[in-house]
């Protein structure tokens, strides 16, 4: 038995992508710098929150998660978002330290998937991170209550009231807050899609070797 909203989607349609064809003949060997122009050109696009990315990590007993969240940095082959390491998505970052993440283009027809090893960003790394956040979210950092029940709307709102107070009060001129820190995803696999309207899609997968360098193969989309 089909649900009233089977029908419902099976009317929805992919957006007709908006991209030039890839050739994945002209892709560069590093595919950090794929990344990069796809990112470009999904801003030139005007495809929104093109930085934003849904990460999956998986907990101690190996059970999935995934969330959406910004890309903060790709820097030193690794992709590198933020959380607290009191949040789920921190403590499964820290203790089972592997993730995926995916960015997905829909006006354009891309995904750009990566696999691999997580670590931790040092102080500086992290600081400089903290150092852009806004008032708001530096307060959220500092109060390090995310995802926990909501019980008392009354005492979040005082806290977040008046982020300047509570940023005073609790750390005068801090450089971060206590288990609020950057995570690197390593750039160990990727992989690029380009949907064509035809049918014709298009997936590259980069695979880094043991010299540090990257392997490509076509995959079947
Ligand atoms: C567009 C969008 C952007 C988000 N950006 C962030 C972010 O930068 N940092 C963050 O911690 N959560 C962000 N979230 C909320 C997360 O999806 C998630 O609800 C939260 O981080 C708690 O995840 P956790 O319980 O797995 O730790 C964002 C959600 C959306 C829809």
């Amino acid at each position: 038995m089909r649900s009233e909203l089977s029908g419902f989607l099976a009317e929805l349609s992919w957006p007709r992508p908006q991209a030039p064809a890839f050739d994945p003949e002209t892709a560069p060997g590093d595919p950090v710098v794929l990344f990069e122009r796809w990112l470009r050109e999904a801003v030139a696009h005007d495809v929104p929150a093109a930085h934003v990315l849904t990460l999956a990590t998986v907990d101690v007993a190996g059970r999935p998660d995934a969330r959406v969240t910004v890309l903060e940095d790709v820097d030193d082959h690794a992709f590198w978002v933020a959380a607290s390491e009191s949040s789920p998505k921190g403590k499964q970052l820290g203790r089972v330290p592997v993730a995926a993440l995916v960015f997905h283009w829909a006006r354009q027809g891309r995904q750009v998937r990566v696999r691999g090893a997580v670590r931790a960003g040092d102080e500086a790394r992290t600081a400089a991170a903290f150092e852009r956040l806004s008032a708001h979210a530096r307060t959220e950092a500092l109060v390090d209550r995310q995802s926990r029940p909501l019980h008392d709307e009354g005492w979040l709102s005082n806290a977040l009231g008046d982020p300047s107070e509570l940023l005073e009060l609790e750390e005068p001129g801090a450089a971060s807050a206590p288990s609020w820190r950057l995570w690197g995803v390593d750039a160990g696999r990727m992989e690029f899609f380009q949907a064509d309207p035809e049918g014709h899609h298009v997936r590259l997968r980069y695979s880094r070797d043991e010299g540090g360098g990257w392997d490509t193969e076509l995959l079947r989309p």
